[in-house]
Formats: C-alpha cells, sequence, structure tokens
C-alpha cells in the first residue's frame, strides 16, 4: 500500500537540503512525497544568498489540499522561516494529529539564519509539543535548552529536558557534532534512553544531513514503523547518503539520499550484465577456449565507479574461467568479490578513465595482437620488466603502474587491449578493455575470428 509523506520545509536552489533532499529520501524510502513550500532560498553549497517566505496560509491550503486528497501518514518540518509560519503549521498539525517530526532548523551550515530570532520561541512552546520526535543536533539541543553539551551524558539530559519541558514525546539528539570515532544518536523515549551509532565520516557532503534524516525517520513513520525502528534505520540511511555523497559545488558537499538504492540496483545491473556477457562465452566456448592462458581468465564489471571503493564492487567468475576439454567455461555463476587480478586492474582503470568499466584478460600471443591491430583496436604494450621496485611493493601498485603505463600510450582514455609482455614468473598477457562485459566479449570475438 501507497503511504504518504509531506514535508513542510523551504526550498535550497542548490538542491542538496530543504525540500529536494526531503524528496529524494521519501522516494528512496518507498513513499509518496507531498511537499508544502514554506520558503525560497537562493543557495548553493557554501552561501544562502536570499530568502523569502511564503504567507501562513498557503502553508496550510497546501498542506490542506494534500490532507483532502490522498491523506497525510506521517509529515516532517525543515526551515519554516518566520513565527507566523510555525504557529500556522503547529495549528494545522494539531488539528490533522499525522505524527511529525520536527528538524528544528535554525542556521545553515553555511551560516545564515533560517528562521528569525523571534521565532525560536514559538518553535519551543507551540510546535514541540505536537510534535513527535524532533532531531536537533549539537547547537540546536543547546538553543533549545540552554545548557552547555560536550558529551553523550549531557545529550541526555538535553533530550530529558525536551520532552519534559516542551511535551515532544520521542527526542534525538545527534552526534554528529560531538567528538569521538563514533557519531552516537542519543534518543529519550518513554523514561528510556537509546543510542544508535554509526563510525564517524570525514566527508565533505554533509549539507543537508539533517534535512534527509528527518525526512527518513518521517517515510519510516507513514510506513508504520516503530520509532525506534524508523529511527535505526534514518541512520543506516544517513550514513549512506554521507559516505556516498555528491562531489559537486565549492563549499560543503549534498548528501546523496538515492544511495541508497542506487547502489543495490548498481550491483543487480553489473551482475545481470556480467552474466549476459558470461552467457555469450558459453555459446562460443571452442573459440573462446583458444584463449585462456595458463593463468586461466577472468572477466570483471565494475559497478558506477561513483559507487567503487573496493574489489568488492567488482563483479567476476569465482574460479575463473577455465578451458574445459577445449571448452572455455566460468566456474560458477559470477560473484562480487571473486576476483583479485581483474578486479584490481578495473578499478585501476576506471580511476582513470570512468568508461573502462570491463576488462577480461586472455592468452598472450603476436599473432593476436596483430589481428587487433588489422581490426583498428586502440593498443598499449607494457612492458613489465621496466616496473620500478617501488610499484612493485605498494599494495596494488603493479596494476596501477602497467595500466598508467598503458593510458599514457593512448592519451588518458582506455585502449581496446593492453598488451602485458610478461616478467620473469609472469605469463604475458592480453587484457580485453570495455564499457561493459558484453563489450569486452564482442571485442574478444572479433579478435579470434
Ligand atoms: C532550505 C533549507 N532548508 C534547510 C537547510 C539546512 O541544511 P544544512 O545547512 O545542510 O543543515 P542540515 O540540514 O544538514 O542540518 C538549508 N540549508 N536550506
Ligand atoms: C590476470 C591474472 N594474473 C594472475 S591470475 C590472473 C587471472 C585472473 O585473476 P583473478 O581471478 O584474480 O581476476
Amino acid at each position: 500500500m501507497w503511504r504518504v509523506a509531506i514535508t513542510i520545509a523551504g526550498l535550497d536552489s542548490g538542491g542538496g537540503a530543504g525540500i529536494h533532499a526531503d524528496i529524494k529520501t521519501f522516494a528512496a524510502m518507498g513513499v509518496h512525497g507531498a511537499t508544502a513550500l514554506t520558503c525560497v532560498t537562493a543557495q548553493n553549497t557554501y552561501e544562502v544568498r536570499e530568502a523569502q517566505c511564503l504567507s501562513p496560509q498557503l502553508v496550510r491550503a497546501q498542506i490542506m489540499a494534500v490532507w483532502d486528497d490522498m491523506g497525510i501518514d506521517a509529515g516532517k518540518t525543515g526551515m519554516l522561516g518566520t513565527r507566523e509560519i510555525i504557529e500556522e503549521v503547529a495549528s494545522v498539525v494539531g488539528k490533522l494529529g499525522f505524527p511529525l517530526v520536527v528538524d528544528p532548523v535554525m542556521v545553515a551550515k553555511s551560516g545564515a539564519p533560517l528562521i528569525s530570532e523571534d521565532a525560536v520561541d514559538v518553535l519551543k512552546r507551540r510546535l514541540l509539543p505536537v510534535a513527535k520526535v524532533v532531531t536537533p543536533n549539537k547547537p540546536e539541543a543547546e538553543k533549545l535548552t540552554g545548557m552547555k553539551i560536550a558529551s553523550v551524558n549531557d545529550a541526555e539530559k538535553a533530550a530529558e529536558f525536551i520532552h519534559k519541558e516542551y511535551g515532544t514525546e520521542i527526542v534525538v539528539v545527534k552526534g554528529g557534532h560531538l567528538e569521538g570515532g563514533e557519531a552516537i544518536d542519543v534518543v529519550y523515549y518513554r523514561g528510556s534512553f537509546h543510542k544508535f551509532s554509526t563510525p564517524r565520516l570525514e566527508s565533505r557532503a554533509t549539507h543537508g544531513t539533517g534535512c534527509a534524516f528527518s525526512a527518513a525517520i518521517a517515510a519510516g513513520l507513514a510506513k508504520g514503523l516503530d520509532p525506534l525502528e524508523a529511527i535505526k534505520t534514518a541512520k543506516q540511511f544517513i550514513y549512506t547518503a554521507i559516505k556516498y555523497g555528491v562531489a559537486k559545488g565549492k563549499g560543503h558537499w549534498p548528501v546523496n539520499p538515492t544511495a541508497w538504492v542506487e547502489i543495490p540496483a548498481e550491483r543487480w545491473r553489473a551482475y545481470e550484465e556480467l552474466r549476459a556477457a558470461l552467457e555469450a562465452i558459453r555459446k562460443n566456448a571452442a573459440l573462446f577456449a583458444k584463449a585462456i592462458p595458463e593463468v586461466q581468465s577472468n572477466l570483471g564489471y565494475v559497478i558506477d565507479p561513483r559507487y567503487a571503493v573496493d574489489v568488492n564492487d567488482v563483479v567476476a567468475v569465482p574460479g575463473r574461467i577455465v578451458n574445459y576439454m577445449g571448452e572455455a567455461r566460468p566456474s560458477g555463476p559470477p560473484a562480487f568479490g571473486a576476483s583479485s587480478h581483474t578486479a584490481r586492474k578495473i578499478l585501476a582503470l576506471v580511476g582513470k578513465d570512468p568508461n573502462a568499466r570491463s576488462a577480461m584478460n586472455i592468452k598472450y600471443s603476436p599473432e593476436l595482437v596483430e589481428r587487433a591491430r588489422a581490426l583498428g583496436y586502440k593498443i598499449a604494450v607494457v612492458d613489465r620488466r621496466k616496473e620500478p621496485e617501488e610499484a612493485k611493493k605498494i599494495e596494488g601498485g603493479s596494476m596501477k603502474w602497467v595500466v598508467g603505463e598503458a593510458l599514457s600510450q593512448t592519451g588518458g582514455t582506455a585502449p581496446d587491449i593492453i598488451v602485458d609482455l610478461g616478467d620473469w614468473g609472469k605469463e604475458p598477457q592480453i587484457t580485453v578493455v570495455g564499457r561493459t562485459p558484453t563489450e569486452v566479449v564482442e571485442k574478444v570475438l572479433r579478435l579470434l575470428s
């Protein structure tokens, strides 16, 4: 069943925070996202240039238009701008009664105020009592309580104070601004404290974290999750959104809420692509058998380079592709992390040319190189005997050196084949490179035909 979550928040023209972050989060969490826009900001990753708020009546009208049509399963507030808007939102939410998550946004990361000074008191006295959850960070919790927060213990005291003083059922004091290797969020709920923690990320992509986190809790509540379950999931969600942030802008980069669904989708796509390419090898098994070297072959494919971190993001064949009685055979179905050599080569390639996402090693022969030349393939020839000792000593250094050498011969973009002439104890090989495993298999087929 479709659930509806509404964001009552401002617009960030840079798309990193505000309603953009919220709607991306709702979509990633599988709920239908609706909006009641409060203010428009001319903003980017490093400053807020201008801001203008709508009338409280128009904010109410947006909420009512959604309510009268689809109903609202949960909501969240972000930038509310003025005391009049806060009063109107408190009044309408109080009447409709849907669970509301309040992100008590006061100041943008860039330092600009997002709420007028006289509105903070209205937020405390009018909005917090009708909210189910409030999600202050350290400076916001200090402003709401007048306390100094320097530890998890202080955060607990602040959370309990906010609940007792303003009546919000659940208080989440976020640990992002506290010190320590773990980012610990403290939750006060029904007289008990709960802690949710993730490793602290040293990331530049933090613009919109508060927005996406509160939206993720609202999405969980809209889906009917237990509040603690909704908060725990939101914590994992925001960890992923920060880790795979949008590397764009001169200031704090935007968080990436869609990483939550894009990464699993990418892994599935890569797996399916590889499976199809292995099918093509099976169909031409006798031909491919001629190209299997002593060390055997592997065919790998890395997920979208924006999301690739290590060999576990490269799908390949466990046990490699072998020559079994004159037929090329993948030893088993593809798996992530199944390759070491090919995976490291692909990671080195994609680090220099984002299109070079797939590769397969085949047997070296001068005839195959000649054939590649006749086909007009872009060829790089690497002599491993010239590899400096330092490169050999570094983990993954050899692959980087081979790839660097190869791409220096082809103007920075990947060649169709890298001819590795081998070294003592290292069999010469040809690595066929392409955008997809299907393209690689087609290139090998043309070479062998
Ligand atoms: C329109 C708008 N709404 C909210 C914010 C706050 O975002 P940010 O500065 O990234 O702070 P957190 O949401 O991460 O706490 C904004 N800048 N603009
Ligand atoms: C190219 C190469 N070099 C040594 S083994 C091998 C074949 C593929 O290895 P992996 O299965 O680790 O990708």
